[in-house]
Order: structure tokens, then C-alpha cells, then sequence
């Protein structure tokens, strides 16, 4: 009998992003619907061959995706929102895409995007109202089993558990989600019944909400009875009776839960009537031997002992030699896989060119894969890998892991720094600029491919950059803007920008992975203390500098988003890596300063991404985060303004945080809020600057002078207007000069209307 390796998940954006490229061939209209089938199933082929070849014992069906699994959910359990329902479409697949995309032509608003757990994942958030009904439609699915069994494959079929899916619906107007719960049963008893039918032995059913330390009574509720209709005891909705008979011929349920421990809802776990469960190894070592009282002698336990979001590998040898005698105990009743599901990595690593140190230490999807395999093999005996796999920890001297930047130097308070900035700078009431980036034409993009292919000499490139810095500067000041910047040309992206120019950070080729749709990220790998290699470009900044009068913004990353969009070493505090990366900041931060930059932005839209699962331990990760924050501009004067921005508005959270970064001003999303925030902002005491959005540059609407004028009045009724900045949600990168012009025009317009009706006490 061999052992059992199992998956929870692949990456379904193809091993070279075929999936994205039809797509968006889909939706430009160049492709056709039987194409892009085809290309998706293709994808599906090449993951259940990779699973095969890797002797997984069952391949997963239902792990695959257009877009997004949630959204999969809704259309499996016949949850479309109404204004989906009722659109007008050629095909029953536009629907799904409307869903996902909005139907711009119809004026229908997508469903809005959130982040999956503590992932860089974003799914489609479940609307549910009072007009809510679900029904099981489960015939895509059980093509997609017939197609793996023609293939010659044993299917398991993955499902998103029906709990976690409410957990993670929205309530509209505060409707109560769990009230539609029994209903949603029913819908998901048809799709166990139509597996069933399809001769299913296993169905996967992932409930990652039991990691969660805040779960409620009326979410154990909801535990205990969905798992009691779904469950081994399968009970009748509506009734106490068993269903009796019939549970015999319904598939076995493996229970999975991912990315944290379950400690704090482990008795929850244990006691639903499911015929196994999945854990995360490393995260629940310490938990395992209630795990195994409460098992019982017929239930699977499957542990995720290769980390399915992190590229570092384990140390097989050593994790063998762990696990030995929980595989005496258990035999076939143990099963091992991947710790979540591997779409949080890129496909393989083959072919990369990877810097010494990380040879063989780092492995994408496939070599995740492999490990699981030779692991299964030396349990079994059949292997002795033992000698061949060395120690897989990053390269991190054990002196640099204690680290509690020491080096922070306080600044002074902020109302002497505001006095002193507000002299130096000379500013007038509510300045205006904006984030960072102008937009990125098509020749600016050439430029940089010429320039990264070798096409283009240093000199040339150079040279070009600076007539596209020279152009920004200028737009600026026509159109009367009080803060300018160089307009962020030379880079493609804010992380691998200065990922590509910080040593012990590496940057794959082609790492890529899903952040939503058809869109991926590709996210360096910090391997070891990271430094600064000669700059991170501060001459650009200093260039515009030279051409204007007016201060320019100096740009950059922040140390806690460069961390958040990058992996990580497991053996590393983040805190530490955050630390590192900011002193490299630093350097750069002085070096601006040096060079006579008076305003210094370090943007942190990742910042409240540091909020760990558990609730329990979100204070302390605020705290090393405004920390990190605050090592990345220590030292700078008092003069000195120190800016950051965060694409997003919602603070309750993070709040803690906010005011321990001890920025001067802070530019943030609102756009689209109604002024309720600037409330509750003065009531929490925020008493730094602040730069509401008042241009939404995610739409390609131009925003009209006396709306901006509107969004701003907002703010003025709560918040100093000695602390107010004008400026939009984020970068214009993505606009274009025809919608951003106009647009700055407009908020320039409303800054000085807003002036002049408010007469300044003071020059
Ligand atoms: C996602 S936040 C982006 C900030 C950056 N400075 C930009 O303007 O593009
Ligand atoms: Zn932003």
C-alpha cells in the first residue's frame, strides 16, 4: 500500500501564462469562445499530467478557474447577483465575465475584489440579500471530472466549503449572511449527490475559516450544521433524521483548512462528522496529538508538510524522519500534500537563473511537487534522497535575526517638525500634487524594453528618461500644481524597481503568479540581509529637482510593502527583513535629503497587509511595521517632510499603525467615500496631514472642478485645513495624458477655488 500525496490546488494560469494570454484574446474579441475552452483545457490537462508524473494518487478537479474560485462557487451553488441575472448577453460565458469584469456597456458594476485571507489572492466578493436563492448546478464540474477520467486519471473534486463562502459574502445593506445558510445546503447536498453520481470517492472541501481566532457562536452554529447535512452523518435539512442509507453512496469529505494553526477553534474541527482532515504541518505540529485523540480510528489525516505559499523548500530528510512514526500509527490513513493550495506560487523554477545561494533552496510549484514525492518515497523506504538534499534555509547570519532596530533615531514631535516644514517649504493653503506616477505611454514602455533588451545604450536610455522627466516637470507647472514630481518613467513596477537594485533580493524570469483574473504578479525573492547597490535612483529626483522651482517629491517603496510583495525566508522575524530593507531605504532617504529634496514620499499601500489571520496578534504586527516605517526615515531633519501613501481607506484596522509611522502627511483613497471616514479620523485624534483622494484613477472619468470642490468641503468639515493636501487615490500610471490633464486641471481649479472662498489667515 503507498502512501497517499494529494494536492489542494494548482496554479491555473498556465506554466507560461497561456490561460491570461486567451483571456484577454477573449475579451479583445480576437479569440473565440471554443479557442479559449481549448487553451483551458489544456491547462487542466497539463495539471493533472504534473500530478500524475509526481504520483499524486488523485488528481484535483474543481481547482481550475476562468477567473476566480469564488466566483466559480457562486455560479456552482446558481448564486448570480440579480443585475448579472438580468444583463443582456451573446453567451452564457459573458455573464460569468461580467460578473468579474462589470458589463461597461450596460453600465453594470462588477463585484467588488478583496483580498483572499492573508494571501495577495483577490476573489469576487458573494453578494447576498434578502432575494438570495441557491440551487445546485453542478454540470461544469462534472464536465470537467469526465474529462480527467477520459484522461485516464482518479479525480478528487475540490470544493470551497459552504461556511467559508458566507464568511466571506458580503451582507448587502447588513443582511444577514447565515441566514440563507439552510438553503445554500440544499444547493451544495445536489452537487454531492450529482458527484456521487459522477462515482466520486473524495471530495476536498476547504474551510480555511477555522484558522481564524474570531469566529463567533453563530459561525460554530453554522460549522456543525452544514457538516451535519454534508457530513458522514448526513442528516436531512429541515429535519433530525439521518439520511440513512444514502450516505453510503455520497463521496467521502477530507475537511482542509490552510495558512494558520486551529487552535482556537480545534475542538469546532474535531467534532464535525467529515472523513478527514487536512492541517498545515508546520503550523500544527503542536496541536497533533489532540488532533490524533480526536481523529478517531477510521478518519484520514492530511498534512500539508511542503509550504504551498512560500518558494523555500523543506529539508526532506529531516521532516521524514518527524513524521516516521506518525506514519507507524496511522498507515494509509495518513495523507500528505502541499500545506494550502499551490496557486500562491508560481509553476517551476526550471530554467531560471538563480543566484548560488539559492540553488536548490528554492522551488516553485513543480519542485514543490517533487519534494512531496521523495518525501512519500523515503517514509516508504523506497528512497534514500537523504544524502542528495542539503540544508534549505536562507543564507541569514544568526547576529542579523536579532534585530530590533536599536539604530531608530526618534523624531522630533510633529507640531515642531510642522512648524519647521511649514517655513521651510513655504506652501500655500491645501497644496496639490499627486502620487507618483504620470502616465506610462506606449514609448515609455518601448524605451524600457529597448533599454532592458540591450537595444538601447545607458547613455541613450538615459537621455530619453530625462526628456520624459524634463516634459513631466513642465505639464506640471502649466497646470499649476504646488508639489511636482519626476513621474516614476524609469520604472515598470514599484516593487521589482527596487528589488532589481537592492543586493540579496532576487528577481525571477518568469515566477509568475495569479493576483486576479488574468492579471499576475511576479514577486522577488529576499534571500538574504538586503543592502542598497550603488542607489535606488535618487538622480532622477534630483534631476526634476534642477528644473523647477517648485519642490519635487522624492519617491519610494516602503520596507513594509517591499517585504509584503516579495517572499520571504521562513526562518527569518519579518520584522528583521523589514528592518533590513529599510535601512537600505534609508541610505537613499539621507542621500535625497543631501541632495536638497525637501518632501520625501514612502509609499506603503501594503501596509495594513501585515495584519496577521489572528486577531490576537495584530498589535504587535502594527508595531514592528510603523517601526520598519520609521528605521526607513530615521535621521532625516525636522524640516524634512516625510510623506506615504496607502491606496485604500479603510482604517479601523490599522489605525494603531498609522499614527506610529509618524509620517507627516499621509495621501489615502476616498474618492468614492461619502465623508464618513473624515469623522472618524478627527474622533480616532489623526492629527498628521492628510491627502484624501479626490480623483478616482481607477475610472476613466474626468472628474468635473465642483465635484473635487465637493469631496474636499467634505474633509474640511472634520479636519484642519492647515492639514489638508489635494491630490488623487494613487499613480496615474494606467491613465492616459488625455484623462490626466484635464483631471489635475480640475483638482488644481478646486484647490484654488476652495482658497479663495476660505480666505487664509495667514501668507
Ligand atoms: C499602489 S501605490 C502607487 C504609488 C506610486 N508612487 C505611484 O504613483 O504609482
Ligand atoms: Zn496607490
Amino acid at each position: 500500500m503507498s502512501i497517499t500525496l494529494h494536492t489542494l490546488g494548482l496554479p491555473r494560469i498556465g506554466k507560461a501564462r497561456e490561460l491570461k494570454t486567451a483571456l484577454e484574446g477573449y475579451w479583445k474579441g480576437g479569440l473565440s469562445e471554443t479557442d479559449l475552452a481549448a487553451t483551458a483545457r489544456e491547462v487542466r490537462g497539463e495539471n493533472w499530467r504534473l500530478q500524475n508524473r509526481q504520483g499524486m494518487s488523485m488528481v484535483n478537479v474543481g481547482d481550475f478557474s476562468l477567473y476566480d474560485h469564488v466566483l466559480d462557487t457562486s455560479f456552482l451553488v446558481g448564486h448570480i447577483a440579480p443585475r448579472f441575472a438580468a444583463a443582456r448577453v451573446d453567451r452564457e460565458l459573458d455573464r460569468y465575465f461580467g460578473a468579474a469584469r462589470g458589463l461597461a456597456d450596460q453600465h453594470i458594476e462588477p463585484g467588488a475584489m478583496t483580498k483572499w485571507f492573508d494571501t495577495n489572492y483577490h476573489y469576487i466578493v458573494p453578494e447576498i440579500g434578502p432575494s438570495t436563492r441557491f440551487e445546485a448546478r453542478p454540470a461544469a464540474l462534472v464536465d470537467q471530472i469526465r474529462e480527467a477520467r477520459e484522461g485516464g486519471y482518479t479525480p478528487k473534486v475540490q470544493l470551497l466549503g459552504p461556511v467559508t463562502y458566507l464568511y466571506l459574502s458580503r451582507g448587502i445593506d447588513g443582511f444577514p449572511v447565515l441566514s440563507v445558510l439552510e438553503d445554500l445546503l440544499s444547493a451544495f447536498r445536489g452537487i454531492l449527490t450529482s458527484l456521487a453520481e459522477e462515482g466520486i470517492r473524495w471530495v476536498q472541501i476547504d474551510e480555511p475559516i477555522l484558522v481564524l481566532d474570531t469566529l463567533n457562536q453563530d459561525w460554530r452554529q453554522a460549522l456543525a450544521r452544514s457538516y451535519a447535512v454534508l457530513g458522514r452523518s448526513r442528516a436531512i435539512p429541515g429535519t433530525d433524521e439521518a439520511a440513512g442509507s444514502d450516505s453510503q453512496d455520497t463521496p467521502k469529505l477530507l475537511l482542509t483548512t490552510y495558512f494558520e494553526d486551529v487552535e482556537e477553534e480545534l475542538e469546532t474541527l474535531l467534532a464535525l462528522p467529515v472523513d478527514g482532515i487536512h492541517l498545515d504541518y508546520q503550523r500544527n505540529k503542536g496541536l497533533l496529538d489532540t488532533v490524533l485523540e480526536g481523529l478517531g480510528p477510521d478518519r484520514v489525516l492530511s498534512l500539508g508538510m511542503v509550504d504551498g505559499r512560500s518558494p523555500w523548500r523543506e529539508h526532506i530528510p529531516a521532516l521524514a524522519e518527524e513524521l516516521a512514526p506518525l506514519y507507524q500509527d496511522l498507515g494509509d490513513r495518513l495523507w500528505l500534500a502541499p500545506s494550502c493550495n499551490l496557486l500562491h506560487l508560481p509553476w517551476s523554477i526550471a530554467g531560471e537563473d538563480l543566484p548560488r545561494e539559492l540553488e536548490g533552496v528554492l522551488g516553485f510549484g513543480v519542485e514543490k511537487l517533487q519534494d512531496l514525492s521523495a518525501l512519500g518515497a523515503v517514509l516508504e523506504g523506497h528512497s534514500n534522497h537523504l544524502d542528495t538534499i542539503q540544508n534549505r534555509t536562507a543564507p541569514w547570519g544568526s547576529e542579523e535575526l536579532e534585530d530590533s532596530a536599536d539604530d531608530l533615531v526618534d523624531r522630533q514631535d510633529s507640531s515642531t517638525r510642522e512648524a519647521l516644514q511649514a517655513e521651510a517649504l513655504g506652501l500655500p493653503r491645501l497644496p496639490t500634487t499627486t502620487i507618483g506616477s504620470f502616465p506610462q505611454t506606449r514609448e515609455i514602455r518601448a524605451l524600457r524594453r529597448a533599454w532592458t533588451r540591450g537595444e538601447l545604450g545607458a547613455a541613450d536610455y538615459q537621455a530619453a528618461i530625462r526628456d520624459v522627466i524634463r516634459e513631466n516637470i513642465r505639464i506640471q507647472e502649466e497646470i499649476g500644481l504646488d508639489v511636482l514630481v519626476h513621474g516614476e518613467p524609469e520604472r515598470s513596477d514599484m516593487v521589482s524597481f527596487f528589488a532589481e537594485r537592492l543586493d540579496g533580493v532576487w528577481a525571477s524570469r518568469g515566477g509568475w503568479v495569479q493576483s486576479y483574473g488574468s492579471r499576475c504578479v511576479k514577486p522577488p525573492v529576499i534571500f538574504k540581509p538586503v543592502s542598497r547597490k550603488p542607489d535606488l535612483g535618487w538622480e532622477w529626483v534630483t534631476f526634476a529637482q534642477s528644473l523647477t522651482k517648485k519642490p519635487v517629491k522624492g519617491m519610494l517603496t516602503g520596507p513594509v510593502t517591499i517585504l509584503k510583495w516579495s517572499f520571504a525566508p521562513p526562518n527569518v522575524a519579518p520584522q528583521v527583513i523589514a528592518n533590513n530593507i529599510a535601512r537600505a531605504l534609508r541610505e537613499e532617504v539621507l542621500e535625497l535629503e543631501t541632495q536638497g529634496i525637501a518632501i520625501i514620499q514612502i509609499d506603503e499601500p501594503a501596509f495594513r497587509e501585515v495584519l496577521p489571520l489572528k486577531r490576537s496578534r495584530w498589535s504587535q504586527a502594527l508595531d514592528w511595521a510603523a517601526r520598519a516605517f520609521r528605521l526607513s526615515h530615521s535621521g532625516v531633519k525636522s524640516e524634512t517632510q516625510i510623506h506615504s501613501h496607502m491606496c485604500y481607506s479603510d482604517f479601523n484596522s490599522i489605525f494603531q499603525g498609522i499614527k506610529a509611522m509618524d509620517a507627516d502627511v499621509i495621501s489615502i483613497e476616498t474618492s468614492r467615500s461619502k465623508g464618513e471616514l473624515f469623522a472618524e479620523l478627527a474622533e480616532k485624534g489623526y492629527t498628521q496631514g492628510l491627502g484624501p483622494g479626490v480623483y478616482d484613477i481607477h475610472s476613466p472619468l474626468i472628474p468635473r472642478t465642483e465635484e473635487i470642490r465637493e469631496r474636499l468641503e467634505r474633509a474640511l468639515a472634520h479636519l484642519d485645513p492647515a492639514r489638508l493636501w489635494v491630490n488623487p487615490d494613487c499613480g496615474l500610471k494606467t491613465r492616459t495624458w488625455q484623462e490626466t490633464r484635464p483631471a489635475l486641471e480640475a483638482l488644481v481649479a478646486a484647490a484654488r477655488q476652495l482658497r479663495e472662498a476660505r480666505k487664509p489667515r495667514q501668507a
